[in-house]
């Protein structure tokens, strides 16, 4: 398998709440890989939480620094990499997504919200009706989310484990076929 990936970086993009983060951490360790999360990277070089830099710098500010972070990130490889739920929204970053692999979490928003519910840190879900703005969001990026290279469903009852290994054995069905366009 991991001949196979031949060192290519895993990007998880998705909704908020799919896992990205908590996956990616298992992805990395299954695959003897690093592993980096663009939202840690930005809170680090901002000096501040997500919240603020919504808050304070505006949700511009924070795509642009989100930008810059994964441009430097894919001239790395052998990284797992969690993404933020909004990185598929600008078109360069596909240019930078597609230096490695791109995997999808995708999970109905009933999963979404019953984990997130509690939750004060996404600055996008501080709304009068967090499950419809989740709906929303979801509804809007769906098509950019389907670029990805591959796409796992998750069920409400998945462990991360069981999602991270359900990754591990679905990568190489794209790899082959990959290299059977070329
Ligand atoms: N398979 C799972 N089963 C149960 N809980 C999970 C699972 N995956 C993640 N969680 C929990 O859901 C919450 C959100 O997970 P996580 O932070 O990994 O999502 P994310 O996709 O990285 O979100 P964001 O885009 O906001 O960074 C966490 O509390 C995490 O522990
Ligand atoms: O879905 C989104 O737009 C976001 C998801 C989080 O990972 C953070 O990147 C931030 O809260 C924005
Ligand atoms: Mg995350």
């Amino acid at each position: 398998m991991t001949d196979l990936l031949q060192d290519l970086n895993v990007y998880l993009v998705g909704m908020m709440g799919t896992g990205k983060t908590t996956v990616g951490r298992l992805i990395a360790q299954h695959l003897q890989y690093g592993f980096l999360d663009t939202d840690d990277v930005i809170t680090k070089a901002a000096g501040k939480t997500i919240n603020e830099v919504f808050a304070e710098n505006g949700e511009e500010a924070f795509r642009n620094l989100e930008s810059d972070v994964l441009s430097q990130v894919c001239a790395y490889t052998k990284l797992a990499v969690a993404t933020g739920g909004g990185i598929i929204l600008r078109r360069r970053n596909w240019s930078y997504l597609h230096h490695g692999l791109v995997v999808w979490l995708d999970a109905p928003i009933d999963v979404l919200y019953d984990r997130l519910a509690a939750d004060t840190t996404r600055p996008l879900l501080q709304d009068a009706d967090p499950k419809e703005k989740l709906r929303t969001l979801a509804a809007g990026r769906q098509a950019l989310y389907s670029e990805a290279d591959l796409h796992i469903t998750i069920t409400h009852d998945e462990t991360p484990e069981q999602v991270a290994q359900k990754i591990i054995t679905a990568i190489p069905s794209v790899l082959k076929s990959n290299i059977s366009l070329n």
